[in-house]
């Protein structure tokens, strides 16, 4: 039996590793060992004076899927039901997703009427491209970027001006560069076994992901599916969710070591030893769920070939500017508009913060930018007055709003986003059999590897708890 496992790293990825161990009571000794002084990692919220909101990080959560039940099973495990905001499929937030095109806001499709209508920036009816997919031959292959998969499928307008700006809107990437494989790996699939995405999907219906019954019969699973919800956040910040697994992992008897660095990992018999500057803590079982750059670092000693595989996943850095408004200043409501990289704008797009979860007579933005393209557009350390310009010019262009915003908050998110590039599933592979190989008691979890969406940390991090 495992009796100590350390779980590294106190992002929303350690924390639920740590929470799932808790459940499962199979450990009495569970230590979470985190960097710096707070939680959560790239999940943070300002809670200001007079009670408004900034999120820095991640913002909604998505309900599909069994990894987007799983969240809402886990936030009412954590007594948070209350606190859950859901935004239904008809909210405008829900429906209008635009795009930055010739300076002008375009919304994408949304429904099966639009796709039988020309909307710009689509020259055609998006309808005529899954025609073309049920007629473009296959192309055997083990992987390729995104965007090369959707343009011989789908056409070209279709991947410039919808994969390339997703690809931006969740990785801050470029989708030359990522890997359909891994991303949209169900429908490489079905093209490489039927030789078309729409037939396979069909021919294969019974192959989809069958939606999981425990999962299903959660109240709050449950209140999502009858309101009808696309997304949900917690009341006061989605730092609310880390505070509540907090709670729940002290309650349960575990450690947390904060300001505590790991700086590297040594094999002792069939223990690992956890090494910090101060102290050293040997444990039965490790669960990393640091990113897999820091973690390539300190597995080097244990095995050169593991950290030089974790060292190959690339990261990109994204620039955060909130900015906060009186008034309604949203003409056209929505969750907020994206740029595809085609375009001469320096953001990669801005969300209406406001629009989702109003918080009174005021409008907050948050405008993103950088990602795949930071170092080329702002070079290594750009003062955060120049992304504040930056941001406010594009406002200024874009939503024509002049004034100053009455309150701002500008960051530089270092390396926050693991790049899935083509051969990504590979390299994850081929880590874990390696680790298997070692006979290391070591499970590797969080964004670099299983999906980069809060949902699909946590799930990740479940599955890591599990295999202890
Ligand atoms: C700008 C932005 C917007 C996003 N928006 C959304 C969204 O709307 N919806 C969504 O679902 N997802 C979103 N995401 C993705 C999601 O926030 C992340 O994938 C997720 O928070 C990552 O969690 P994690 O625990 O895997 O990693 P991290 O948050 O990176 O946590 C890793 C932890 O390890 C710690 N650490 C690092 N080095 C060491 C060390 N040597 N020793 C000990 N500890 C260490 C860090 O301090 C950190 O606390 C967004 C991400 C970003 C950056
Ligand atoms: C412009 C940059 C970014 C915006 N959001 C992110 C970046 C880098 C990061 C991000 N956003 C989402 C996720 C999680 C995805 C998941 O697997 O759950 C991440 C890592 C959520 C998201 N954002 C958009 C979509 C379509 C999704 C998926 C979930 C959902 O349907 O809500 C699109 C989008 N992102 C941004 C904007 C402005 C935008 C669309 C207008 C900002």
């Amino acid at each position: 039996m495992t009796k100590s496992v350390a779980v590294l790293g106190g992002g929303i990825g350690g924390l639920a590793a740590a929470h799932y161990l808790g459940r499962l009571r199979c450990c009495p000794r569970v230590v979470v060992v985190e960097a710096t002084h707070r939680l959560g990692g790239w999940v943070s919220s300002t809670m200001h004076h007079d009670q408004v909101v900034f999120e820095h990080g991640p913002r909604t959560l998505r309900v599909v899927g069994n990894a987007g039940m799983n969240t809402l099973a886990l936030a009412e495990e954590l007594g948070l039901a209350d606190q859950v905001k859901g935004v239904s499929y008809s909210h405008p937030s829900a429906k209008n997703r635009m795009l930055m095109v010739d300076g002008k806001l375009h919304r994408l499709p949304n429904s099966v009427k639009t796709l039988f209508t020309k909307s710009p920036p689509f020259s055609r009816p998006l309808a005529l491209s899954g025609v073309q997919d049920l007629m473009a031959p296959r192309v055997v292959n083990n992987d390729e970027s995104l965007f090369s998969f959707v343009n011989r499928r789908f056409g070209h307008e279709v991947a410039k001006y919808a994969i390339d700006p997703m690809s931006r809107g969740i990785f801050a990437g470029n989708a030359r560069e990522l890997s359909v494989n891994c991303i949209a790996r169900r429908l490489h699939d079905v093209e490489q076994k039927h030789g078309s995405v729409f037939l396979g999907m069909f021919k294969d219906r019974k192959n989809a992901v069958k939606p999981d019954k425990n999962l299903s019969s959660v109240e709050l699973v449950k209140r999502a599916k009858r309101e009808k919800w696309a997304v949900w956040s917690v009341a006061g910040g989605l730092e609310n969710f880390v505070k509540a697994l907090e709670n729940n992992i002290l309650e349960n008897n575990a450690e947390i070591w904060k300001n505590t660095p790991v700086k590297g990992i040594l094999r002792r018999g069939g223990k690992l030893v956890i090494q910090t500057e101060e102290k050293e803590l040997e444990v039965d079982s490790v669960i990393s769920c640091l990113p897999s750059n820091t973690m390539s670092s300190v597995i080097q000693s244990v095995n050169p070939k593991l950290s030089a595989l974790l060292s190959s996943i690339p990261y990109v850095t994204v620039g955060i500017v909130n900015l906060e408004y009186p008034g309604q200043l949203i003409e056209e409501p929505g969750f907020g508009y994206l740029v595809p990289s085609s375009e001469p704008n320096r953001v990669l797009g801005v969300i209406y913060d406001t629009c989702t979860f109003p918080q009174g007579d005021r409008t907050i933005l948050t405008v993103m930018m950088g990602g795949y393209w930071f170092k080329e557009l702002f070079g290594d350390d750009p003062p955060l007055e120049s992304l504040l310009e930056e941001a406010l010019a594009e406002i200024r262009q874009s939503l024509k709003i002049k004034v100053k915003p009455q309150r701002y908050h500008v960051r530089i998110l270092r390396d926050c986003i693991a790049q899935y590039v083509v051969g990504h599933s590979e390299t994850v592979l081929s880590a874990r059999k390696l680790i298997s190989e070692l006979e290391l008691p070591l499970a590797l979890a969080g964004s670099s590897y299983d999906g980069v969406g809060v949902n699909d940390v946590i799930m990740s991090a479940k599955n890591a708890a599990a295999s202890v």
